[in-house]
This record gives C-alpha cells, sequence and structure tokens, in this order.
C-alpha cells in the first residue's frame, strides 16, 4: 500500500494550471456538514476536480448519489489534523520514533508538504440513496484503531454489502479519473502528488492554493 509519506510522492514535481476553486453544490452535488467551516473551504475543489465529480455522480447506478464531506482544507488546519495525530499516535505507541509515528500518521492524515486536500485536489465523500447517507462499514474518517483496519478500501472485515457499496463508489470515482488512498475508502484525488505518481504522470497539477 503506496502511502503519502513515501519519499516518491514528495519527489513528484508541480505545475499548477492555476484553476479556481468552485463550490460543488453550484455542481449540482450533495454537501453534508460535518465538517463544514465558516470560510465555506469544506465545499471548494479545483474546477477540474468538480467536473470529474461530476461525472462520477453520472456514473453511479440509477438512484444513488455522491454525498461529499470535505474538499479544500487550509494548510494551517492539515498541519494542526496531522500534529495531533502525531501526538495521539506517540502516545499509545512507546517507543516508537517521531519518524516510524509520522508514517504510520500518515495512513489517516497527510504529511502537510504533500498533502492533497490543501491543494483542492482531494475529496472526502461517501453514497446516499434519497439523501439518506449509506453504510459502507465505517464511518467516514474512522481511524485504523479505531475500525480494526475496516477503513481500508480493501478491508474484509466489513460486511458484504459495505464491500458491494465500495466497488459501486469505486467504480464511478475511477472511472471519472480519481485516485483512492487505499487505507480510507471515502478518500479520493485527481492532479495531486498522489495521483501522478499512482498514474504516472509527469507532474502534479494543483499546488497548495
Ligand atoms: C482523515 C481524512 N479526512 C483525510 O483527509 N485523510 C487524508 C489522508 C489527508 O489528510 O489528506
Amino acid at each position: 500500500m503506496l502511502l503519502l509519506s513515501d519519499p516518491s510522492v514528495a519527489a513528484v514535481p508541480v505545475h499548477d494550471l492555476g484553476e479556481p476553486l468552485v463550490d460543488v453544490r453550484e455542481l449540482g452535488l450533495a454537501l453534508d456538514h460535518r465538517k463544514a467551516d465558516p470560510q465555506g473551504s469544506w465545499a471548494r475543489v479545483r474546477e477540474g476536480v468538480g467536473r470529474r465529480l461530476v461525472r462520477a455522480q453520472q456514473l453511479l447506478p440509477e438512484g444513488f448519489s455522491l454525498l461529499v464531506v470535505e474538499c479544500h482544507r487550509p494548510a494551517a488546519l492539515q498541519q494542526r489534523y496531522f500534529d495531533e495525530h502525531c501526538a495521539e499516535l506517540a502516545a499509545t505507541r512507546p517507543g516508537r520514533n517521531a519518524e516510524q509515528v509520522a508514517i504510520e500518521a500518515s495512513q489517516h492524515i497527510s504529511p502537510p508538504g504533500v498533502a492533497p486536500h490543501p491543494c483542492g485536489a482531494a475529496v472526502d465523500l461517501t453514497l446516499a440513496v434519497d439523501g439518506r447517507e449509506l453504510d459502507l462499514g465505517t464511518r467516514v474518517n474512522a481511524t485504523p484503531d479505531e475500525s480494526d483496519e475496516a477503513c481500508f478500501t480493501a478491508a474484509t472485515n466489513v460486511p458484504a454489502e459495505a464491500h458491494r457499496l465500495r466497488d459501486v463508489l469505486g467504480a464511478a470515482m475511477s472511472g471519472a479519473g480519481l485516485v483512492n488512498y487505499p487505507p480510507e475508502w471515502w478518500h479520493w484525488s485527481f492532479g495531486d502528488r498522489y495521483w501522478a505518481t499512482v498514474t504516472g504522470a509527469p507532474a502534479a497539477l494543483y499546488a497548495p492554493i
């Protein structure tokens, strides 16, 4: 499983396309408020990501819709989340050094230097039917510890129906050109360094914004 902390991700150059951020609600997508912030960052993605989300929604089976939870995240917030998660892990893993803790933390929160959310390149989302959120086996943003790693996209310790729904989500999102972060079934991105590493693109398309 390629982690965001892998040196190959940080080695990818970035040639920013200069696209603005767009509000996913203006694209006709459903947005959940659990990660809402006063500035409205959580609702915005780069234009090219927004186009692909609209395509992903079209690729879903009849009756299903995407339920967007979090998009852009300011760099300072990413740093805070990462520092807090490292502190939590360090407290429960005595004997691990800071580098080992940071690598494990990157299963759940990206190291700030390569983080896709501050670039407007990533989206955390799930599925809904008639506006009702579906159960994909864990809550969105479950940690590996709390979920016994059931948050991993390919986890086998989830009910068969949750597995099937992850496949439904995955087919639409991959079909629209986004890539998944394997430790998190809900995290998808396009145009960031992780996406470039996985797809073999020569450069990432979006820098932090
Ligand atoms: C925890 C989740 N919301 C998240 O955003 N994780 C990824 C890896 C990130 O920080 O980019």
